[in-house]
């Protein structure tokens, strides 16, 4: 599903990150640390051809990332759904608005039962006509998870989705996270958080990889 081969990346200077290998199977779970810097942002932006390696193989569904030209690239990233670390929303749109812009800007009109039920599945029905800056950070969150689903991707990453939460709120935005990946997505989460990790580890099978001196890890089971 996304595979990396020996792929570095380097935003001109010295390699941010060198000889990744890695293969991620449909349906499962991962986590991704490691400190701040170290380029788990950059590495999830090459998981949805944001950005290309400056060296080694990536390929997505399949397919190398080299050889794919615009179309197949905004093709592909339909079937990833992106929880941005910073959100994202467009202020002057409503969130329900937010929420279905990945169906306008591919020139499709959300269906609204099926709007209603995902803003209800996040808990935020009742906010759907609220702007972006009105939301709480759990809230916006939330709304973010919902845009990333929108499209009905295979895979979600999720960048820092808890950076700003307290911890009922982490938990409450984990619990979906989980419940994607039970429905059979294929969910990654970039976060510091290490007891977010034990957490999730006591419900789902989860591989938590680490960056470290710009090569990633397997992290051992003793979080
Ligand atoms: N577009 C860019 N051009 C040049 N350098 C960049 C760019 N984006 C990120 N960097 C640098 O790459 C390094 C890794 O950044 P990245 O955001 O991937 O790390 P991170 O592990 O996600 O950090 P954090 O946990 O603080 O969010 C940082 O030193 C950052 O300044």
């Amino acid at each position: 599903m996304i595979e990396l081969q020996h792929v570095a990346m380097s935003y001109g200077g010295g390699d941010l990150l060198r000889d990744m290998s890695l293969q991620v199977a449909p349906g499962s779970f991962h986590f991704l640390t490691g400190p701040s810097g170290a380029g788990k942002t950059t590495f999830l932006k090459l998981c949805y051809a944001e950005l290309l390696p400056s060296a080694g193989h990536l390929s997505l569904f399949g397919q190398d990332v080299r050889q794919m030209g615009r179309d197949e690239i905004a093709r592909i990233r339909q079937r990833i759904g992106v929880v941005h670390q910073d959100c994202q929303f467009l202020d002057h749109l409503s969130l329900e608005e937010n929420v279905a812009l990945p169906l306008s800007v591919n020139r499709r009109t959300a269906d609204p039962g099926e709007l209603r039920e995902l803003l209800a599945w996040v808990g935020l029905k009742r906010q759907a006509q609220s702007l972006p800056p009105q939301l709480s950070g759990g809230e916006r969150q939330r709304a973010a998870l919902a845009r990333a689903v929108m499209m009905s991707p295979d895979v979600i990453l999720a960048d820092e989705p808890t950076g700003n939460l307290d911890w009922e709120m982490s938990l409450r935005l984990l619990s979906l996270l989980v419940e994607l990946n039970r429905m059979g997505k294929t969910v990654m989460i970039a976060t510091h958080d290490l007891n977010l990790i034990r957490q999730a580890k006591a419900q789902v099978s989860a591989r938590v990889l680490r960056i470290a001196n710009r090569q990633l890890h397997l992290a051992g089971a003793d979080l």
